[in-house]
């Protein structure tokens, strides 16, 4: 028997409304709490969630914008946007009574601070026992029951198994994992690169040049990992080299479509959340603190920034000095 018997998803975006129908496949008790109590109304009364259109939400699924039945669960997880989660967590922790799991469902880095997800989720809540999930895993295909694995790491390995008891079912199966910041690095970096990747897709640059660059830009990512103490496994494992192929290949992400947009000189999709946009300069930051080369992520951050045109960057990363391979 799962140790933990019932889920509250905090934050009913695409990826919590998901989330819920997780926690319920895999026979959780489960609530998804919206900030908005209109939206929670909404979903509740229609059974789908417009941030997520076309997917049913099963009646077990109780959907609620108070905050003190939500925390009544066993287990968070926390589905807001990276940016959000402090002021999620910090919300909640008043209404926390015991020591609770808290996990970490955000891809990105919190601006100002720098700090990675589990780390914002330790301070605003001392209490909690921070955990991480990410891995190849677009929301649509995950509500579907569309099958994927991801990772679940939190420092305690006890913990981290529980959780994925809790969570797991033949059409979502998280590998557990105590590398915590391996999986919170990847998830964060591979949407910075998937801008890229669709800026290059969009200018047209080709099959063999979407490859190199999705190639490089793991090289990258797992050079700053490497230096932040990721383990190579968690790199090149789902929450890495996983995520960065799924988001790096597929139209389906926010982050490529983001970037294709720009390559072809058109509009951004309106209102789609593209969290490499955010993450990207926080990232170059963090990277030269520690003297860390990650030029395809600072080429996205200058574009973004509008420091530099796509076209100064793409040939600013074609004619760097021939190197070793690493
Ligand atoms: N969509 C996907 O396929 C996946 C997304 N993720 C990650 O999940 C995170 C959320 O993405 P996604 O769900 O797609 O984004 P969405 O834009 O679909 O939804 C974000 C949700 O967060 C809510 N929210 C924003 N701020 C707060 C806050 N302070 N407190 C509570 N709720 C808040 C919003 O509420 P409101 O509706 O009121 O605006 C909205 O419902 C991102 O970090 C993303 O990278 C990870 C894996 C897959
Ligand atoms: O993280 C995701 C898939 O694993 C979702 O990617 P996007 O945010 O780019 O849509």
């Amino acid at each position: 028997m799962t140790a933990f018997q019932s889920v509250a998803v905090i934050g009913a975006g695409a990826w919590g409304t998901a989330l819920a129908t997780v926690a319920a496949r895999a026979g959780r008790a489960v609530t998804l709490w919206a900030r908005n109590d209109e939206h929670a109304a909404r979903i509740t009364s229609s059974r789908e969630n417009p941030r997520l259109p076309g997917v049913r939400l099963v009646p077990e699924i109780v959907v609620t914008s108070e905050l003190a039945v939500a925390t009544r669960a066993d287990m968070l997880l926390i589905a807001t946007p990276a940016q959000h989660l402090r002021g999620a967590v910090n919300m909640l922790a008043a209404h926390l009574v015991k020591p609770t799991p808290i996990v970490a469902c955000a891809k990105g880095i919190e601006h100002g601070t720098r700090k990675f997800m589990t780390d914002v989720i330790a301070e605003a809540a001392p209490h909690a026992q921070p955990a991480i999930l990410s891995g190849p895993s677009f929301a649509d295909d995950v509500a579907r029951g569309l099958p994927t694995a991801v990772t679940l790491a939190a420092k305690d390995e006890a913990l981290a198994s529980n959780l994925v008891q809790a969570l797991g079912s033949p059409t979502f199966r998280p590998y557990h994992s105590t590398d915590v910041r391996g999986v919170e690095i990847g998830g964060a970096a591979k949407n910075v690169l998937a801008i890229a990747v669709g800026i290059a897709v969009g200018r047209k640059l080709g099959a063999s040049a979407q490859a190199a660059l999705t190639t490089r830009g793991f090289a990258e990512l797992a050079r700053f990992g490497r230096a932040l103490g990721a383990r190579s496994e968690t790199l090149t494992g789902l929450s890495g080299l996983g995520d960065l192929i799924l988001t790096c290949s597929s139209l389906q992400s926010r982050n490529f479509a983001l970037g294709l947009a720009l390559g072809r000189g058109e509009q951004p999709p309106a209102g789609k959340l593209a969290e490499g946009e955010f993450t990207a300069p926080v990232l170059i930051e963090l990277a030269s603190s520690q003297s860390i080369e990650m030029p395809v992520s600072e080429a996205v951050a200058a574009i973004l920034s509008g420091r530099s045109t796509i076209d100064a960057a793409i040939s600013g990363l074609l004619t760097r000095p021939f190197k070793a391979e690493e």
